[in-house]
């Protein structure tokens, strides 16, 4: 499990070691995991340090200070580096080390100097962002903010990589929000813990990869946000004990499909089944039950009230809209589930139906929006947020909304956030932009209802263990046209490969 924390923390963290006079030690760890990294992307481009153009972005404080530092490293190996000074004051030792190594120092004061920097940095093969770290409040401000776009405005296969000092400069350390141009970094190499506004959008997407260099700080405090990795889904995707019947297996029961949406149901209920639950029962017109009788046989369908049914766990919604009786078939559910609390996940069409609750009466909800939807959800709860505000800082909108609605909220995009009522936030970014498709999200709510009936883990946890496996899913085959159809048949092989070795109970 990745821990990540705010700006605050990690600052807090450093300082008993800054008061024992350690700072100059710590920069000194820090420049030389940057000057590692740089060189890992010179020799994924097949360049040697020696005669490699290497060009930095300084900035007034400590971040300008590491990057100075690994471009004396690299100037030392035979690099050809130069800095563009953004602002009149630079860290002073780390500059007089830059330029003791044979560094060129240009001034972003003066025009002609500016020009040659965009110039050179264009030529380059590595471009280096040290211009704000921990320390920045708000976006870039003039002039760097200006170099900063003239620099983003070169793509395709020619761009310099472009390696970002501790942060992407302009990206909200804490929060990942963006105010204002940020150079897209290839490799974030970031000190000492990781930090929470890099695995936020926006802010994960301006980042590329991200590397922690360990400082030994010593966190303190619960971390701004937690995300699974590989070795958390080896072991928190279930597998059934030798005693298990189907149904101690667990069962998910399905509202989904109408007439005019029935593929919602197909990719739902491929999704669960694929899972291997005990049974999936499926609830809806018997068009739709017809059809997912040849392609999942398994399946047990029928056009009941839910409350003649028996599961572990609900899915409700995908592909429902304007079907009265799933849509009465839903509300029931909702009324009922009050008393029952079966764990159930709200999706889609069903997302309409959901009343806000302060009395703990939804604890047992897991809502599925992407943005648009959360901006309705919570215009109906009285609190106005737009698409594009929802975009702009999606932990904030995740986390209101549980707030508001007293329930798990799982807001998906490019990093989905599972927001928890209480304040624990999960944030993932298995997947890839391929999985955004028309019916992906149905089959994300087909695997979380499945994992839910299979239980275990709590509501969070178990709704960002669905959201890594459903990313997985696309990152299995990363360069390959994907449609949503194709995802379920995906998961056995994924499975396997994720739990990989682990001993097994069966
Ligand atoms: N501490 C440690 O132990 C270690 C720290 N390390 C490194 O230190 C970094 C933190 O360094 P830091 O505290 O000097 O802050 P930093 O981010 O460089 O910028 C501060 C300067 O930027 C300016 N500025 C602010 N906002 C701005 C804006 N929007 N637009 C433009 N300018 C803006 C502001 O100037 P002012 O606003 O006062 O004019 C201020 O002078 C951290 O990220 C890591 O890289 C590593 O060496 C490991 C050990
Ligand atoms: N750029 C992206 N990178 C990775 N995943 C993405 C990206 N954009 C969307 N997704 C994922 O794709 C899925 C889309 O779901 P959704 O919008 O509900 O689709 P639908 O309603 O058509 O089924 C979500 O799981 C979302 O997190
Ligand atoms: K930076």
């Amino acid at each position: 499990m990745l821990s990540a924390y705010s700006a605050a923390s990690v600052r807090a963290a450093e300082q008993p070691l800054l008061d024992a006079g350690h700072g100059a030690e710590l920069m000194r760890r820090a420049a030389y995991g940057l000057t590692m990294g740089i060189i890992s992307v010179l020799r994924s481009r097949g360049r040697a340090v020696y005669g490699a153009r290497v060009a930095i972005l300084v900035g007034s404080g400590n971040n300008g200070g590491d990057a100075l530092y690994a471009g004396a490293a690299l100037a030392a190996r035979g690099a050809r580096t130069t800095a563009l000074l953004t602002s009149a004051r630079s860290h002073p030792e780390a500059l007089a080390t830059f330029r003791n190594a044979g560094g060129r120092c240009l001034e972003l004061s003066l025009e002609t100097e500016k020009a040659s920097f965009c110039a050179e940095a264009w030529a380059s093969d590595v471009v280096l962002d040290g211009i704000l770290g921990t320390g920045s409040r708000g976006g870039l401000r003039e002039p760097a903010a200006s170099v900063v776009a003239e620099l983003d405005r070169l793509q395709g296969a020619l761009r310099p990589l472009v390696v970002a000092c501790d942060l992407p400069s302009g990206v909200d350390a804490s929060t990942g929000e963006v105010d204002g141009p940020v150079l897209r970094a290839d490799l974030t190499v970031t000190f000492g813990a990781h930090k929470a506004g890099l695995l936020s959008s926006p802010g994960e997407q301006y980042a590329g990869e991200v590397r922690l260099v360990d400082l030994g700080l010593d966190m303190q405090g619960a971390p701004e946000l937690r995300r699974l990795e590989a070795a958390d889904l080896a072991v928190l995707l279930p597998a059934p004990h030798n005693s298990d019947h189907k149904y101690t297996r667990g069962v998910a029961g399905i509202v989904a499909g109408s007439a005019r949406y029935p593929g919602a149901a197909l990719l739902a209920v491929a999704a669960a089944s694929a899972c291997g639950p005990g049974m999936v029962r499926y609830l809806g017109p018997e068009p739709v039950a017809a059809a997912l009788a040849l392609r999942n046989p398994e399946v047990v369908s029928s056009q009941d009230s839910p409350l003649e049914v028996r599961v572990q766990a609900w899915l409700l919604g995908p592909g429902i809209d304007g079907d009265d009786a799933q849509d009465e078939r839903a509300r029931d559910i909702l009324l009922a589930g009050r008393a029952a609390r079966i764990p159930t996940v709200v999706d889609a069409g069903a997302l309409g139906l959901v009343q806000a609750s302060d009395d703990g009466g939804n604890a047992h909800l897991v809502l599925t929006p992407h943005a648009g939807e959360l901006s309705r959800l919570l215009q109906r709860c009285g609190v106005a947020r737009s698409r594009a505000e929802i975009e702009a800082s999606p932990r904030a909108a995740a986390t209101e909304a549980a707030t508001v609605l007293g329930a798990v909220v799982l807001l998906k995009g490019p990093t989905t956030v599972v927001a928890d009522p209480l304040g624990a936030i999960y944030t993932q970014a298995n997947g890839t932009a391929r999985l955004a498709t028309a019916g992906s999200g149905d089959t994300l709510a087909g695997i979380l209802v499945a994992l839910l009936a299979m239980g275990g883990r709590d509501l969070p946890t178990t709704a960002a263990l669905a959201v890594a496996l459903h990313g997985e899913l696309a990152r299995s085959a990363p360069s390959t046209p994907l449609n949503a159809g194709m995802l379920a048949g995906r998961i056995p092989a994924v499975w396997a490969s994720v739990t990989g070795a682990r001993p097994t109970r069966e």
